[in-house]
């Protein structure tokens, strides 16, 4: 039964050094652990390259279907498989060409002139097919095993992975400004987990090519001696002339196997390096893919100290449509909110009101009309600054699947390792209790995100998100640690998006209350639902 453990710290650079030493001590390099460390560096340089493809794709861009294709294209094969097999496969197609060739001058020499050459060469031939079969036709892999990992570095790269290209976290991913940075804390973790990454798959195909030798190869014995006994009926046959020696025999048999392992490896080696060599270059490729939304030059805000008193927001005939749609989601819309103002923005399903706010943090750009913060066109400005000055709860908030910990501090990446800024908007956000009882603290996984392997059976996705109300007070949380618990003032404007859709009125209402009591000075933006209004076009009340 085997089992995963990716201890942490195998740095590539401690492994360099124990070679060294070996070879300063006994005059001798490992070549293959000098050629894995190698690669394993090519192989993290691959999944942060596409990590950070991924990460850097806007909204439109990254739903859109063709886009998905090209990622999914791209990461058949992905990091350390990747380069380990386009390498080996090179190898093997070089090597199996050049046996190929010498055999065949080899089985020409000995089968030219015999009289039974060619029968014997052709039953050889089918016993030999017959083990490559037997060896690589049998890799079902049956039996019973399981293999998990507990090595937090591990799970949070895989966690990371996910973040980036599940569609779910998107949208908090993009309105958070997590593109570098989590780009960058994939390369740490990447880094530390040091090439243990690729170890399951490569002890899976080992146990598989252990365990490929069944029912079949029982035949695999008789059908070796076949030539032999051939040959000895032959010779029983025609006693006057031995049809070849006994030496050649072995010869044709030896050589005819070989000729046909390497005629295999040839054949499948080259078609297999083809979708390799497709798999590398679509990997640059889509690091290319232009995004829709053009990112502005102006920084913002010119005043930083100034966004503590809010910003003021302006729609000037903004209409909109979704990619792909017929209708508008919204059509010319047109307020204004002076800076520290608070206002809700009221109006049935359907009208338009989670719209407006993601063009707010221009997750879409308008396709009519414009959007101003503090009188600056949104397109003009930098697309981080304005992001960074911008704190937003969806209406569908995400849970990242990392530690509660990651998922509060991933509100505020500059202060991600400041644990007492995340226990501080853990308490402000109504979490820190339910988190203390658990076992893990803020350690906890609500949601794992490496898959625990059993033989057979499903995967086995654990999940223990309980009620809905557990994730918003994380998400709650999250968006106190970006916009309440730093005291450099870096947000301006708060938008809530039905934040108490899912609660009961008493949580609801403390939580309106949290929300206006933290807001201080800034703008304030909230969504609410109201099953009267009119569906056509959404209601703004401002305090
Ligand atoms: N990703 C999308 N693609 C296509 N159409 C969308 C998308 N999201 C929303 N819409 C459509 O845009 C319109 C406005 O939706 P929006 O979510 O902004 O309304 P809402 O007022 O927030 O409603 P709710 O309270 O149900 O969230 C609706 O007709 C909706 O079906």
């Amino acid at each position: 039964m085997p089992s995963v453990s990716n201890t942490p710290a195998s740095a590539y650079s401690g492994q360099l050094l124990t070679i060294l030493q070996v070879a300063i001590d006994t005059r001798s390099v490992d070549k293959e652990l000098l050629l894995r460390i190698s690669l394993a560096r090519i192989a993290c340089t691959y999944s942060i390259h596409l990590f950070h493809a991924r990460a850097r794709l806007d909204l439109p861009t990254f739903e859109d279907t063709a886009v998905q294709r090209q990622l999914e294209d791209a990461s058949t094969s992905s990091g350390h498989g990747l380069a380990w097999d386009t390498l080996q496969m090179g190898i093997h197609i070089m090597s199996a060409a050049v046996q190929v060739v010498s055999q065949v001058g080899v089985l020409g020499s000995v089968l030219s002139g015999q009289r039974d050459g060619f029968l014997l060469a052709i039953i050889s031939f089918s016993a030999s097919a017959f083990d490559w079969f037997n060896t690589y036709g049998a890799f079902s892999g049956a039996g019973v095993w399981a293999a998990t990992t507990k090595n937090k570095d591990f799970i949070q790269m895989q966690g990371l992975k996910r973040v980036v290209n599940d569609m779910e976290h998107r949208k908090e991913f993009i309105a958070g400004n997590l593109a570098e940075f989590s780009t960058s804390e994939f390369r740490e973790t990447v880094r530390r987990v040091g090439d243990d990454a690729g170890d399951f798959w490569e002890l899976r195909r080992a146990q598989e090519s252990r365990t490929g030798l069944r029912f079949w190869s029982l035949w695999q014995d008789p059908l070796r001696e076949l030539p032999q006994i051939v040959f000895t009926l032959r010779a029983v046959q025609y006693p006057s002339s031995m049809p070849v020696s006994l030496a050649s025999l072995n010869l044709i048999q030896q050589t005819t196997m070989h000729f046909t392992f390497a005629v295999y490896r040839l054949f499948s080696q080259t078609v297999s390096i083809a979708d390799q060599l497709a798999t590398v270059r679509k990997l640059y490729e889509v690091a290319k893919i232009p995004n829709r939304i053009v990112d502005g030059a102006m920084p913002f805000p010119e005043d930083a100290q100034k966004l503590i008193c809010g910003v003021a927001l302006e729609f000037r005939n903004v209409s909109f449509k979704y990619p792909g749609a017929t209708n508008f989601a919204i059509r010319n819309v047109s307020f204004k909110l002076a800076p520290g103002q608070l206002c809700v923005i009221v109006g049935a399903n359907g009208s338009g009101k989670s719209t407006i706010l993601k063009l707010i943090v221009r997750l879409y750009d308008p396709e009519e009309g414009q959007i101003f913060v503090n009188g600056l066109d949104i397109r003009t400005l930098k697309l981080f600054d304005l992001r960074q000055a911008i704190s937003v709860l969806f209406q569908d908030y995400t849970h990242f699947p990392l530690s509660i910990r990651d998922n509060i501090a991933l509100g505020d990446p500059s202060n991600f390792r400041d644990d007492e800024r995340v226990h501080k908007a853990a308490k402000l956000g109504g979490a820190e209790e339910f988190i203390e009882r658990l076992s893990e603290g803020f350690d906890t996984y609500l949601e794992r995100p490496v898959r625990d392997y059993y033989a057979g059976l499903p995967e086995a996705r654990i999940r223990c998100l309980d009620e809905m109300s557990t994730i918003l007070r994380l998400a709650v949380s999250r968006t106190f640690m970006r916009s309440v618990v730093s005291e450099d003032a870096k947000v301006g404007l708060l938008l809530f998006d039905e934040p108490s859709a899912s609660l009961d009125p008493t949580a609801e209402h403390d939580l309106f209350a949290r929300l206006r009591e933290l807001r201080g000075s800034k703008t304030m933006l909230f969504s609410s639902h109201a099953s009267g209004a009119s569906r056509d076009m959404p209601i703004l009340f401002c305090i």
